[in-house]
């Protein structure tokens, strides 16, 4: 099946001469949820942006639906909604109006009934007749995922949906896509958050200084980031780790007084116990123990390293 976004080779170079994006190509299947995750700065709504045809494109080709949105823009954008970061709306117009507003933007014909099949699905029907200003701050994020359904697109951006937002809200806004991909939207959110991109997305595509890195079914992808790093403290400086210990893939400091060693915690052993006893076996004695999870950097730079290799 074709793509229903297909990125090829995408640059943008701003007025003052930044490279935003360096050649970034990505396809998007129909019906997924796919989440583009990369540090502040990385591209992403640079590429959200290029696709909706709110950002020029430089150089490259993207189709939505099939539409070329530097030859068709209108047909391009007729098939996408977006969620922008900031909340964008009328505050003392009624749920209703702005839905019914939005919809006659995109010169489509009066629908209610499609409208109110968003709203339902958005648990907004109750509320349809209250003005924005009288809403929550999660109702209002909804009334803007509303608006970007009411010219029935078939890919819904959602550039950082629960930026900013607590907990209980953030897992709110999650069943709210889940249930939005049921009717077969497709999805495509950016975040910095793993978790957020984990809880949610089908695939993972990791972007990072204007460039798409990788992109990976989200399973997969999360083993990479489920690697820790040991680090012991020895009580005496060690001169070369004992051949006996040969077998675990420890590293010994420059100066004999610290050991490292990485572990999968998603692995059924990790060989920490075991590796532990060894050392104690060994006469090397413990003086303090530190895990760390890798950081998102330094995921991004094994996953360039792979990509090199
Ligand atoms: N209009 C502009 N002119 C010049 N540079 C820009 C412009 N818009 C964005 N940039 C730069 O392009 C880079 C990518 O920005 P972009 O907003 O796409 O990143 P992002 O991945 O969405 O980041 P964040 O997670 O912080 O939203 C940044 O370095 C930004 O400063």
């Amino acid at each position: 099946m074709a793509p229903i976004i297909s990125i090829k080779n995408l640059t943008k170079t701003y007025d003052n001469g930044f490279h935003a994006l360096k050649g970034a190509s990505l396809d998007i299947e129909d019906g997924e949820i796919i989440a583009l995750l990369g540090p502040n700065g990385a591209g992403k709504t640079t590429l959200i942006g290029a696709v909706c045809g709110m950002v020029s494109i430089t150089s490259g080709t993207v189709t939505v639906g099939g539409y070329d949105v530097v030859e068709q823009p209108r047909k391009a954008r007729s098939q996408i909604g977006l969620v922008p970061q900031e909340l964008a709306l009328e505050i003392f117009e009624t749920v209703w109006d702005t839905v019914r507003f939005t919809r006659g933007l995109f010169g489509l014909p009066r629908d209610d009934a499609h409208l109110e099949k968003v709203l339902r699905s958005l648990s907004l029907w109750d509320k349809k007749d209250n003005r924005i200003n009288e809403l929550s701050g999660g109702m209002k994020r909804r009334v803007m995922i509303a608006k970007a359904l009411s010219h029935e697109p078939r890919v819904l951006f959602l550039d950082e949906p629960t930026a900013g937002v607590d907990v209980a809200l953030r897992k709110d806004m999650w069943e709210v896509v889940r249930k939005l991909r049921e009717s077969g939207v497709t999805i495509i959110l950016t975040t910095h958050y793993i978790e957020e991109a984990e809880e949610m997305a089908d695939r993972i595509g990791v972007i990072n200084k204007g460039d798409v890195l990788l992109v990976q079914n989200t399973a997969d992808l999360m083993q990479s980031f489920s690697k820790k790093t040991l680090t012991m403290d020895l009580a005496e400086p060690l001169s070369a780790l004992p051949a006996e210990l040969g077998k675990y893939a420890l590293a010994l400091s420059q100066d004999g007084m610290a050991l490292t060693y990485e572990y999968d915690t998603q692995a059924e052993r990790t060989g920490l116990t075991r590796m532990i006893a060894d050392l104690a076996e060994a006469g090397i004695s413990v003086h303090d123990l530190a895990s760390r999870q890798s950081s998102l950097e330094e995921v991004f730079l094994t996953l360039v390293e792979e990509e090199k290799a």
